[in-house]
């Protein structure tokens, strides 16, 4: 068997380029308008055949127990669906902050999915990768498909986009949001318009839960307030906390970073409107 199939499978962050929330379905979770859009820059993940019915993560996260493990609840699900009878160990090498707004444990389960359906010869379709995915996270059909997508509902309806791919500075303000905290604020605006493909496009959008975010954690607004001083528009991913603004190139971003006072994280990475695993799969 061919192990450098099995290695170094990409799971790519994402961007909100914006998010709004035009109401409240009656299970309590949010109906949102948003787009995605990926960046060159994440997890890694090397995957190892086991015989038998183990699947096994070989990493360790940080409050993240190995039964919730993204990854090896997107490995369970692909073996239940398809009645595959072996199993995998699962190593993440894990480079996205946790918490931090870029999707790193969607993509972590996306990439899982869609991987171990080729590695194993289980023969889903995309379409019925994303179905599973769902099941584990809002995000997950998106990096499933890896096309930059406008999305609706609570993100399960989507189709692609083709935003400019800029260099983009991402900060971590070094703070974790709670997305269900953020979600329950009773100051949520929660009953935007719907808006169309080309109000975004004209720039009119925001992320909404930027004002509720800077509230509770100073550091968010700090951070976003930086990027601003650095001649650029500047804007939070999700519900945070990372924010992030487009730079004239590589070298402008790169520039920028190197300004990034210490107490913050930081990466430059480029947005693609492709992702990195479906790049990986036309190389599969
Ligand atoms: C806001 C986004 O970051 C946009 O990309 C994602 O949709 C969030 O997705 P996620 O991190 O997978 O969020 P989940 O872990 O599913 O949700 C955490 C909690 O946030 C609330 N939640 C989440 C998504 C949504 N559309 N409405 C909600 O009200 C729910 O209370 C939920 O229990
Ligand atoms: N493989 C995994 N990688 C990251 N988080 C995981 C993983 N498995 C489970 N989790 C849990 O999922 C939570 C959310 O992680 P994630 O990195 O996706 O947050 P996020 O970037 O804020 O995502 P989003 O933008 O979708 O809100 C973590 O705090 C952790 O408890």
């Amino acid at each position: 068997m061919n192990l450098d199939a099995w290695r170094g499978w990409p799971a790519p962050a994402k961007l909100n380029l914006f998010l709004h929330i035009t109401g409240r379905r009656a299970d309590g979770y949010h109906e949102l308008q948003t787009v995605f859009q990926f960046l060159s820059h994440g997890d890694v993940l090397d995957f190892e055949p086991l015989a038998g019915d183990q699947v096994r993560p070989a990493h360790v996260l940080e409050d993240v127990a190995p039964e919730d493990d993204l990854t090896v609840r997107a490995a369970r699900c692909l073996k239940r669906a398809t009645g595959y009878g072996d199993g995998a160990l699962i190593r993440v090498r894990k480079v996205l902050p946790m918490g931090g707004g870029l999707g790193g444990g969607s993509s972590d389960a996306a990439t899982t999915l869609v991987a171990l359906n080729h590695l194993w010869g289980t023969g889903l379709t995309l379409g019925e990768l994303a179905e599973l995915g769902l099941g584990l996270g809002a995000d997950v059909p998106i990096f499933v498909h890896g096309r930059a997508a406008w999305a609706e509902g609570v993100g399960e309806r989507f189709e692609p986009v083709a935003p400019p791919e800029p260099w983009y500075l991402v900060v971590h303000p070094g703070v974790h949001v709670s997305t269900g905290a953020v979600f329950g604020d009773p100051g949520l605006t929660r009953n935007c318009e719907a808006i169309k493909i080309a109000d975004f496009t004209a720039g009119r959008a925001a992320n909404v839960c930027e004002p509720i975010v800077c509230k509770h954690y100073p550091a968010v607004a700090e951070a976003l307030g930086w990027l601003e001083g650095q001649g650029v528009q500047a804007r939070m991913t999700g519900t945070g906390s990372c924010v992030f603004a487009a730079f004239e190139g590589e070298h402008a971003a790169r520039e920028a970073h190197g300004r990034l006072p210490a107490h913050w994280q930081g990466f430059v990475a480029q947005g693609q409107n492709r992702s990195a695993l479906q790049y990986r799969m036309d190389r599969a």
